[in-house]
């Protein structure tokens, strides 16, 4: 491929992304990491003119010079996004990251290039928008989706063939927290056809626990909204591939779309990433304890950092932690409800990764685009709850939880020490005659 230079080189007009000039500043190949990645997060090299410690924001759409430039038009190319990509692309192990405005504009970034008579396998829990937004490509794109139990490699060879074209994973799933063997299904995948594209999902990790392009995935890519911001004030969206003609292809619609991150969204995530090694140890940290407590209270816990994890052996052989996302279930929907109104510092809320905990009930919020019936198919229990756990003092949150669950009449006090209610024990009571502590 050759690159032209002059005003050629500021067109991105081929439509079937083939030949394509480079686009503005591609990340350098990045895999050769210096540092640890703690290291690597906080360190970015900002190359201003007046060596600004902090990368600049350049808060312009236009850039003056005409042909021959390295940016003309922030849609196409701006250096506070190009800094940001470099950065990611270092951390994400990848050749090339790009950077758009939302975790869902990174899926339709990724799906775009697929065209009717594609076929796509893919999992039976899913982050509820992105299952919305296959269901449409089935729907209006003639594409054929085929949702299969993912965490079974068996199942997933059967529905592969020399048509499927994407395989779109999530691990751990959101919000049952399965487990997805990334290497193994990139490989049978890879042998059913080879120009197959394998796609993870990385938003319940991040790159600082789990990396799927080492894994063998041809993309990797996430809601930068959630651990990479870590402050629930920016959505974002990032893709990391190795392959250069996936890149530029990525590119190609990015820049005809114009959902490339805005630059000072893009300067707010590369402030939020340097904290991510710090947040991260401490939320999970947190995560793991609140697992034993609710594990030892009789719920059934999902966390894969419970060895009572069904798959916690596969989780560990291909991440570096276990998160701070779990999920857990009451047996009823209206206790359930009654937990999540209860707590205090878990605020109730959608997404997670932030410093702040929160609680959910996924089939009424996350989930809730998903209909009843799917849900039900797929065995995703209407009372399951998603705690999403931050860095605030371990003791707080445990006595809020304790508070709530004894509120909601989930627990028992008995002396010092809590006794689980059976759902059907809870419901059936006329009057509940459940102690609350004291209120903190
Ligand atoms: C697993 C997962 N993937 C993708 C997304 C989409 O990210 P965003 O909200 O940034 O569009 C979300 C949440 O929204 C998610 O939970
Ligand atoms: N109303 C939104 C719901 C966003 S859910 C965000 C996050 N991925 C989570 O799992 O909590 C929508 O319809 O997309």
């Amino acid at each position: 491929m050759s690159t032209p230079s002059g005003i050629a080189a500021l067109k991105h007009l081929d439509l079937d992304g083939h030949d394509l000039p480079p686009s503005p500043a591609p990340s350098s190949p990045s895999n050769g990491r210096k540092y640890a990645l703690a290291t690597e997060l906080v360190y970015t090299d900002s190359g201003d003119q007046y060596n600004a410690s902090s990368v600049p924001i350049y808060q312009s759409a236009t850039f003056k010079g005409g042909p021959g430039q390295e940016y003309d038009y922030t849609r196409s190319g701006n250096p506070t996004r190009t800094a940001l990509e470099r950065h990611m692309a270092k951390i994400m192990n990848a050749n090339r990251a790009l950077v758009v405005s939302s975790g869902m504009g990174a899926c339709d970034v990724i799906t775009r290039i697929l065209k009717p008579g594609d076929e796509v396998v893919t999992g039976d829990d899913l982050y509820g928008g992105t299952n919305r937004l296959l269901t449409y490509l089935k729907t209006h794109g003639g594409i054929t989706v085929k949702h299969v139990d993912t965490t079974k490699l068996d199942i997933v060879k059967a529905a592969l063939s020399a048509k499927t074209t994407m395989v779109l994973l999530e691990t751990p799933t959101n919000p049952l927290i399965k487990i997805v063997d990334i290497s193994g299904i990139s490989s049978a995948a890879h042998e059913a056809s080879p120009e197959c594209i394998v796609a993870v999902d990385n938003t319940m990790m991040s790159p600082y626990l789990q990396n799927p392009l080492d894994l063998g995935a041809d993309v990797t890519y996430e809601s930068g909204t959630k651990y990479l911001s870590g402050h629930h004030d920016l959505m974002a969206g990032i893709i990391g591939i190795n392959r250069a003609e996936l890149g530029e292809r990525f590119y190609f619609m990015i820049n005809s779309t114009g959902c490339g991150l805005a630059p000072f969204d893009s300067w707010l995530l590369l402030r939020g990433v340097k904290t991510l090694a710090v947040r991260m140890e401490k939320q999970q940290t947190n995560a793991m304890a609140i697992a034993n407590f609710l594990e030892s209270r009789g719920f059934k816990v999902r966390y894969p950092g419970l060895k009572s994890h069904s798959q916690y052996a596969l989780h560990d052989s291909q991440a570096r932690g276990a998160g701070a996302v779990l999920s857990f279930e009451t047996g009823s929907v209206a206790l359930s409800e009654r937990i999540v109104e209860s707590t205090k510092l878990f605020g109730i809320s959608v997404s997670f990764g932030c410093v702040n905990s929160l609680i959910s009930m996924p089939c009424r919020m996350s989930h809730a685009s998903i209909d009843p019936a799917t849900r039900k198919e797929r065995s995703l229990p209407e009372d399951i709850i998603r705690l999403c756990v931050g860095i605030e003092d371990l003791t707080d949150l445990v006595d809020d939880l304790s508070q709530a669950l004894v509120r909601a009449g989930a627990v028992r006090l008995t002396g010092d020490s809590f006794v689980a209610l059976d759902a059907e024990d809870v419901e059936g009571q006329t009057g509940r005659t459940t102690q609350v502590v004291d209120e903190p």
